[in-house]
């Protein structure tokens, strides 16, 4: 996906972005309010025409002002989830899913009802106006509308954001599920960390209408200059398999490719079979360092690792950026700490890792 834009508003914003994007999976367009992520969208869209632009998706040309081409939104083969659901009322809930399947020629057609209804889990929603659903559920209709009209991509602008907490830990799943099953590329507007980390395979990161750097997720939030404007939410993520299930004390082993974790499965989840895929986030704040291994200690998880590179994190704190076999990690520990064992990169020390959170 080529995506080549430039707009300014009359408020005197303005956006200038160049960028390739892989053409499947999600990729996560992260940034600080009012940093151009719905513009952008609203580019690719065809809502919001700029000044100057270049939109190619899958191989199809939407926009290129040099030779004189332009789709309307209408023409453009895609779904669009915002953060709410805007269903029909007065439709049931397979009515509405039938209108979306409708706009699109039969020819065209690559997702069908049953894909869509199976896929999202609604099929005993089907009878339902969209008044009698929770938010939840509506979303998960959206979404499923938006399949049915077979889209070359998927456009979500913040489709969680309306959600509490416990709706959106409903939701978090059938998002995975799509993400992992759909061949379908979605670009994912958010300014909530932890959906990046569960969801993205790419990131985008907007700053003041421009790129700030893009590229796989877990590459761009273990760098040091971009987790330190995380905050607590600074933190690696570690794509790994099931290696073993210790069903005794309940605990998961993640094998990848810098070592083994285990880790304690969200409650409630499903069963892992070994050789699952598996993502898991280690928070800087929960990485501490030791020169040698402790053995009489309750923390589980200690790597070898060797230290990259630190970086201020405020008065009192650095990040530190570790390299365990290939494997990013991030430790965040305090100057005296750093002082007393004498940290530098390429020294050689110890992980101690309290906890691991399991995303899928
Ligand atoms: N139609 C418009 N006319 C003028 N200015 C606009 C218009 N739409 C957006 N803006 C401005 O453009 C900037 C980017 O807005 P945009 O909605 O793309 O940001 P965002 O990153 O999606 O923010 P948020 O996370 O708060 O939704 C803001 O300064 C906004 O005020």
């Amino acid at each position: 996906m080529a995506l080549r834009l430039a707009l300014r508003h009359a408020t005197g914003f303005s956006l200038e972005v160049d960028v390739r994007l892989p053409g499947q999976g999600v990729s996560a367009i992260f940034g600080p309010s009012g940093c151009g992520k719905t513009t952008l969208l609203r580019c690719v869209a065809g809502l919001t025409r700029p000044a100057a632009g270049h939109v190619a998706v899958g191989g199809q040309v939407w926009q290129d002002d040099a030779a004189g081409v332009w789709r309307p939104t209408h023409a453009r083969p895609l779904g669009m989830v915002f953060q709410e659901a805007s269903l029909f009322p007065h439709l049931t809930v397979h009515q509405n899913l039938d209108f979306g399947r409708r706009r699109v020629p039969a020819a065209e057609r690559r997702v069908s009802l049953e894909q869509a209804i199976e896929l999202l889990g609604i099929g005993h929603l089907l009878a339902r106006r969209p008044a009698g659903l929770s938010g939840g559920e509506r979303q998960r209709v959206a979404i499923a509308r938006a399949l049915a009209t077979s889209p070359r991509l998927l456009l979500m602008d913040e489709p969680l954001a309306s959600l509490d907490a416990a709706r959106k830990a409903e939701l978090l799943p059938w998002f995975e599920r799509l993400a992992r099953e759909l061949r379908i590329p979605v670009l994912y507007v958010t300014h909530a960390l932890d959906e990046v980390a569960r969801l993205a395979d790419h990131l985008l990161l907007l700053d003041g209408g421009r790129v700030r750097a893009q590229g796989p997720a877990h590459a761009l939030l273990g760098q040091l200059d971009i987790a330190r404007t995380h905050g607590d939410a600074a933190g690696a993520l570690i794509d790994g398999h099931v290696g073993a299930v210790d069903g005794t004390h309940h605990l998961l082993q993640l094998d990848f490719a810098g070592g083994t974790l285990l880790c304690v499965p969200p409650p409630g989840s499903a069963p892992r079979a070994l050789g699952q895929p598996l993502r898991v986030r280690v928070l800087a704040r929960d990485v501490s360092l030791a020169l040698s291994p402790a053995h009489d200690s309750s923390i589980l998880n200690v790597l070898p690792a060797t230290v990259q590179d630190l970086a201020d994190d405020g008065p009192a704190q650095l990040l530190v950026a570790l390299d365990l076999a290939g494997t990013r990690l991030l430790a965040r520990v305090t100057r005296k700490s750093v002082a007393q064992l004498g940290l530098r990169p390429g020294q050689r020390v110890f992980a101690q890792i309290k906890g691991v959170a399991v995303l899928d």
